[in-house]
């Protein structure tokens, strides 16, 4: 309940990661706020996660969600902060009680980045090249496209990894490429993944902006930063992710974009978003999941078209999300991931 009685908001406090991605994410969004409102005072509030601290295990194996997240909600509750900003990538699919994603805002590029100092692409790698990555995601779709490569565990902060890169332990190493043009690292990168080739991740490219349920304030002040197009993308790929139980660090890739009539029937693979306002409105969501060794990788994909108020496409979407999640499981996606879940 809004107090008419309470001064309006003066002053805000970001919770942010502190990598050097995470502090450019959180600083975007203060300074897209400082244009909106001058004279607000907006602090960050620097924390260390528990996936920051622990570098030497591929994520799959540490368990638990949100390990990039979990102590920033912590300081929603305590309310050190107001709000934090995430990639949405790293955002388990159930929020905590109480915190709600306020804001998804438009998306950057959702592919997958091919980070060399030899090769420009995968097709370029030698015979039983050594390819960084953590991601299972990543790592399945490439041993499908590419048996015959290596997958070494790449961890760290971006500038860690492309360090790791540099010293010669890997032939080439895959980044999102949204993670390197943030922080002007794009001369970086040789080529783009192909998007049928790596499908991306859920929430790929995109901001988030968390906050408590019912702080009508800071709600209203972020309103502003919303891309409703985005969010209905958004949402599907997380409906699908949420309703086969993943998380962040499981092998299920998931891709929305909106298109317009026409685009639906040639098929083309655009940036996501047509840009038009009236006549994107057929939700084409395709999702993947796969063994880690690229021995089976399922696809299944589904459109649908969109009616009605924002709220009602937000619903649609969800539902589409849920029915490509109920294709993959049909195909046997559900003894794929619970053999990624049971510990060794
Ligand atoms: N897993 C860490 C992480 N979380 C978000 C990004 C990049 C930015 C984004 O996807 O929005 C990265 C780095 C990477 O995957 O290369």
């Amino acid at each position: 309940m809004s107090n008419p009685q309470q001064p309006v908001l003066t002053t805000l406090n970001i919770a942010t990661r502190q990598s050097p991605l995470a502090l450019w994410q959180a600083e975007h969004i203060r300074d897209r706020l400082l244009t909106l409102y001058p004279d607000m005072t907006i602090n960050l509030l620097k924390i260390v996660t528990k996936g920051d601290k622990i570098l030497d295990t591929p994520l799959a194996k540490i368990g638990g969600k949100g390990l990039f997240v979990k102590e920033l909600e912590q300081a929603l509750y305590d309310k050190q902060a107001d709000i934090a900003v995430h990639s949405l990538k790293d955002v388990p699919m159930q929020l905590p009680e109480g915190l709600t994603l306020g804001v998804y805002c438009k998306r950057a590029s959702p592919t997958d980045a091919f980070v060399s100092n030899t090769y420009n692409s995968i097709d370029e790698l030698p015979q039983g090249a050594v390819v960084g990555t953590s991601s299972l995601r990543r790592q399945c779709q490439i041993k499908a496209y590419r048996p015959d490569l290596q997958i070494k565990t790449l961890r760290g902060n971006v500038g860690t990894r492309l360090g790791k890169l540099d010293s010669g332990e890997y032939d080439a190493i895959i980044l999102a490429t949204s993670g390197l043009q943030r922080i002007e690292l794009d001369e970086r990168i040789r080529g783009e993944l192909d998007i049928a080739a790596c499908l991306p991740a859920v929430g790929q490219g995109a901001l988030a902006i968390e906050c408590r349920e019912g702080d009508e304030e800071v709600l209203k002040l972020l309103a502003p930063l919303n891309d409703d197009k985005a969010r209905i993308r958004l949402i599907a790929e997380r409906a699908l992710n949420r309703h086969l139980e993943g998380g962040c660090q499981v092998p299920i890739a998931a891709y929305a974009v909106l298109q317009t009539a026409e685009e639906t029937s040639v098929n083309n693979d655009n940036n996501g978003d047509n840009g038009n306002n009236d006549s994107g409105n057929v939700l084409w969501l395709r999702g993947r999941v796969g063994q880690a060794d690229g021995s089976e990788l399922l696809k299944a994909d589904k459109r649908a078209t969109l009616v009605g108020t924002q709220a009602e496409q937000e619903a649609q979407a969800n539902q589409l999300g849920i029915d490509v999640a109920e294709m993959l499981l049909a195909d046997g996606a559900g003894d794929i991931l619970s053999a990624i879940y049971q510990p060794e």
